[in-house]
């Protein structure tokens, strides 16, 4: 493919996604409710979206457009220590439910990025937030995988293309931060 032909396909996908802006608008109400009431968000996913999951977590911990209180997100995929000692001895796919199964409480948040929704690290992390009373949020593509129905909120980009899907979850991430901190300028609590 051209790179004509991938920034037309970009394109068309990112009009497709016009329709998911009201259900965006809740995530972020739901991330900065959590945030603000003391809770945390967990992030995960695996080669290219655990970058994505890394990303989010990086900007809400450290700044997005603002100087603001940094805000508790832990990016599972992030800590080697315990994604390698996990996968070594209990299976590549409990390296995410594992850790929320240590760290995840009521109220908590968990977001993975998955574009196929059926990787199983991310099914059993679903799986295991859920259980644990947390609030789970998954953004894929394709058609949503086992991870569509699992997820409290999925946000399924219309798209068949790995790439273009991750393109897109990048805005969405940076969508959600951008709503949080805005959320956050106008709370009653110390911004900085
Ligand atoms: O970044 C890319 C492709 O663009 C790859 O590294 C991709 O993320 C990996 O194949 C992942 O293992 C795919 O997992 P998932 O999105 O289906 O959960
Ligand atoms: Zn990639």
């Amino acid at each position: 493919m051209s790179f004509q032909q991938q920034l037309d396909e970009a394109i068309t996908v990112l009009q497709a996604c016009t329709t998911l802006a009201p259900a965006i608008d809740r995530i972020t109400e739901l991330v900065a409710d959590a945030i603000l009431s003391g809770h945390t968000l967990y992030t995960a996913g695996n080669g290219g979206s655990a970058a994505d999951a890394m990303h989010l977590a990086e900007e809400l911990i450290g700044r997005y457009r603002h100087n603001r209180r940094p805000l508790p997100a832990i990016c599972l995929n992030a800590d080697v220590g315990a994604m390698t000692c996990i996968a070594n001895d209990f299976g590549y796919d409990e390296v995410f439910a594992r850790q929320l199964t240590a760290l995840g409480k009521p109220g908590d948040v968990l977001i993975v990025f998955s574009t196929s929704g059926n990787s199983p690290n991310i099914i059993n992390a679903l799986s295991t937030a859920r259980a644990r009373g947390m609030i789970n949020i998954a953004l894929l593509g394709k058609d949503g995988g086992m991870a569509r129905n699992l997820a409290d909120h999925a946000l399924i980009v219309p798209s068949q293309n790995t790439a273009r899907i991750q393109e897109v979850h990048t805005l969405f991430l940076h969508a959600i931060c951008e709503q949080v901190e805005q959320r956050l300028a106008s709370a009653s609590e110390p911004y900085v």
